[in-house]
């Protein structure tokens, strides 16, 4: 079983949707780097973003400006034929509702050999992936409607991963699916990283799934609000300049606060010194 985890790169990305004459801008400048074979995921309020980045990434429609590099292709510039190729081995979409991804009048081994058929490259074995990712013999007889959410999840990820794709997006994965579905989830998907080396990106508001990935990206108000790499929170400047605050700090300096940037006083090294105006002035008297 040998697949190779994609890069992606995301460069000052925005979409507007245009709906009943008047416009929904739900990204407005995302920048996003993500190493191939690394597992990501995307969090953030509701209409942050995040589904529509997924979906932008995957190829499913395509970006108001800016530009989408998936391995090596610029995937903002392919054509809808191009696009389907790509979707076809290299990258998969996982949508949220895990039965709403399988053909319900096939069982999940056919399942599992449509998305094989036709690939260009080698894909992994049907047997071999559904061990990996935990799907138990009996399921794979089964159709779609005799499965427990859980394991129909478990299944359209599997069928996402049947093509040995390079990059898995999975919108929610663990929605729905209790505790104990969750953690079965979240090993199929680790397994996919560890042993087909597949990039992992997901889109979450579940912690613990968030806490099982490498790195976090906080998508707010359609821009990367925040990263987290092994635990610690790091803001990230916008394209524009700007920066935004972590929700608690917003909760003490809230907009309209008046703010001081300096570099360490001491090293005059690049660290960063945010400090209200006002204290600021007290320290100075
Ligand atoms: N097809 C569409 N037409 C018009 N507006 C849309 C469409 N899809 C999404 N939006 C709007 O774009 C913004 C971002 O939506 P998106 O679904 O990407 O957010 P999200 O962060 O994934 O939210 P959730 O966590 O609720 O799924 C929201 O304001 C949403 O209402």
């Amino acid at each position: 079983m040998s697949t190779r985890g994609l890069s992606v790169q995301v460069s000052r990305l925005v979409h507007i949707y245009r709906s009943d004459g008047h416009d929904v801008a739900a990204l407005s400048g995302v920048d996003l780097v993500v190493a191939a074979g690394s597992t990501l995921a995307l969090l953030g309020p509701s209409g942050a973003g995040k589904s529509t980045l997924l979906s932008l990434i995957a190829g499913m429609d395509r970006p108001t400006a800016g530009t989408i590099t998936v391995g090596e292709q610029r995937t903002d510039q392919l054509t809808d034929l191009q696009l389907d190729a790509l979707r076809g081995d290299q990258v998969s979409l996982v949508l949220q509702g895990g039965a709403r991804n399988l053909v319900p009048y096939l069982t999940i081994r056919e399942n599992l050999d449509l998305a094989r058929w036709g690939v260009q490259h080698d894909a992994p074995d049907p047997q071999d992936l559904a061990d990996l990712m935990g799907l138990g013999q009996e399921t794979l007889a089964r159709h779609p409607e005799q499965l427990r959410p859980s394991e129909a999840q478990l299944a359209a990820l599997c069928v996402g991963a049947a093509s040995g794709p390079g990059l898995l997006l999975a919108d929610e994965p663990t929605a729905s699916v209790g505790t104990d579905g969750a953690e079965r989830v979240i090993a199929a998907l680790h397994e996919l990283n560890r042993t087909l080396g597949t990039t992992v990106l997901t889109v979450t508001h579940d912690p613990v799934l968030a806490g099982a990935m490498e790195r976090t990206v906080t998508i707010r108000d359609g821009r990367v609000g925040s990263q987290a790499h092994d635990g610690v929170e790091l803001a990230v400047v916008a394209p524009d300049g700007s920066l935004p605050l972590p929700d608690d700090i917003l909760d003490e300096l809230p907009a309209g606060s008046l703010l001081r940037i300096q570099r360490d006083p001491d090293t005059e090294r690049p660290r960063i010194i945010v400090e209200p105006y006002e204290a600021a002035q007290e320290e100075v008297r």
